[in-house]
């Protein structure tokens, strides 16, 4: 378990981590989720003691990072995947961690042999490509076998066949009854591998919710439907109980209701639709509208702007209700 309570960095004058308090829970995937420089791995920096909070607490299974006996033991993270020792070979580089931490040699083979590098055991890294690099993280964030692993965008850069080894893996841990907390900046990934989602924007914790919460909430499912006689199409659907919403642009939105029924109402009442799809709420937009406002850099239409030169009220999709036909995530 981790804790974090009233945790805050600034640097400077910038706050870049904000009163944050949320708990990382075992046996699940705690998907930490903000957009760019929301802070993300500033916090997870915190939670490793490799930057120290300006304010509040982090604890591991109740204890600070620099009280906990050998650490890799209790949480293995991968940060920074290009943070081995170029020149050494990767069994080299592994060694040495085990060797600090008063790890088994016998394990560094047990866990390249789990990444799928033991036949590059012998290697430098350097010579690596990017997923090989981050085999080699996760590798190292394994050693210890410990009940914590931290892992900050993970799946950046790599094939699909990386991206569901590392889905599969992060899933299997929870599964034993780990504590998996991982940090993403895209909403569609998490859908798929993550129990619980904490997400910030701007350092803020806007959302602490369990991922089956945040899709009711979020993935609302509607009819779009468009006529040249919204008057008469409104007073039909009223009269039948149906609740309309109206977009900016005229159309009805139309939640709840199958498709079929609005359609033969539709017929029943002769008015003529231009327009008549079932739609989804993306979750990925949910997500950039709930961090929208909280987003560092949005791109204008001149290109990437800091947010607060833009206004932060701003609708950052542009319009009200941004949505797109298709399935979530
Ligand atoms: N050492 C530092 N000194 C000053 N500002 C910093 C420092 N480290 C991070 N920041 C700033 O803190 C903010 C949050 O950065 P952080 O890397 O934690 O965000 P993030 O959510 O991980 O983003 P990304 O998804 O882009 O990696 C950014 O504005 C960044 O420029």
């Amino acid at each position: 378990m981790i804790e974090l309570a009233g945790v805050t960095k600034r640097y400077g004058e910038k706050v870049v981590v904000d009163d944050l308090t949320f708990h990382v829970r075992p046996g699940s995937v705690t998907g930490f989720l903000g957009p760019n420089g929301a802070g993300k791995s500033t916090t997870m920096r915190m939670m490793l003691d490799l930057d120290r909070p300006t304010a509040g607490q982090v604890r591991i299974d109740g204890k600070r990072y620099a009280e906990l006996r050998d650490p890799l033991r209790y949480i293995g993270a991968l940060l920074d995947a290009k943070a081995m020792h170029g020149g050494r070979s990767a069994r080299d580089n592994l060694m040495c961690l085990a060797l600090s931490n008063r790890i088994p040699a016998a394990r560094v083979d047990e866990v390249l042999e789990e990444v799928g590098l033991a036949a590059v055991a012998r290697k430098r890294p350097k010579g690596f490509s990017l997923g090989m690099g981050q085999r080699l993280g996760i590798a190292a964030a394994l050693l210890g076998d410990p009940e914590i692993l931290m892992f900050d965008e993970p799946v950046n850069g790599l094939d699909p066949e990386g991206i569901h080894w590392i889905r599969t893996l992060m899933r299997d841990l929870a599964a034993k009854g780990r504590t998996v907390f991982v940090s993403s900046h895209l909403m569609s990934e998490m859908a798929l591998t993550a129990d619980h989602l904490v997400v910030i924007g701007r350092g803020r914790l806007l959302a602490d919710t369990s991922m089956p919460e945040f899709i009711a909430q979020n993935s609302r499912s509607f009819v779009r439907m468009r006529t040249p006689e919204p008057e008469k199409l409104h007073d039909a659907l009223c009269a039948a109980g149906i609740v309309v919403e109206t977009t900016p642009e005229g159309a009805f939105e139309v939640p709840d209701v199958p498709v079929e029924r609005l359609g033969e109402l539709a017929a029943e009442h002769g008015v003529v639709l231009h327009e008549l799809s079932p739609e989804h709420a993306s979750l990925e937009e949910a997500f950039i509208r709930m961090t929208g406002a909280a987003a560092e850099y949005r791109t204008g239409p001149h290109g990437a702007l800091p947010a607060q030169a833009r206004g932060a009220a701003e609708d950052p999709t542009g319009h009200r209700g941004a949505r797109t036909a298709g399935k979530d995530a």
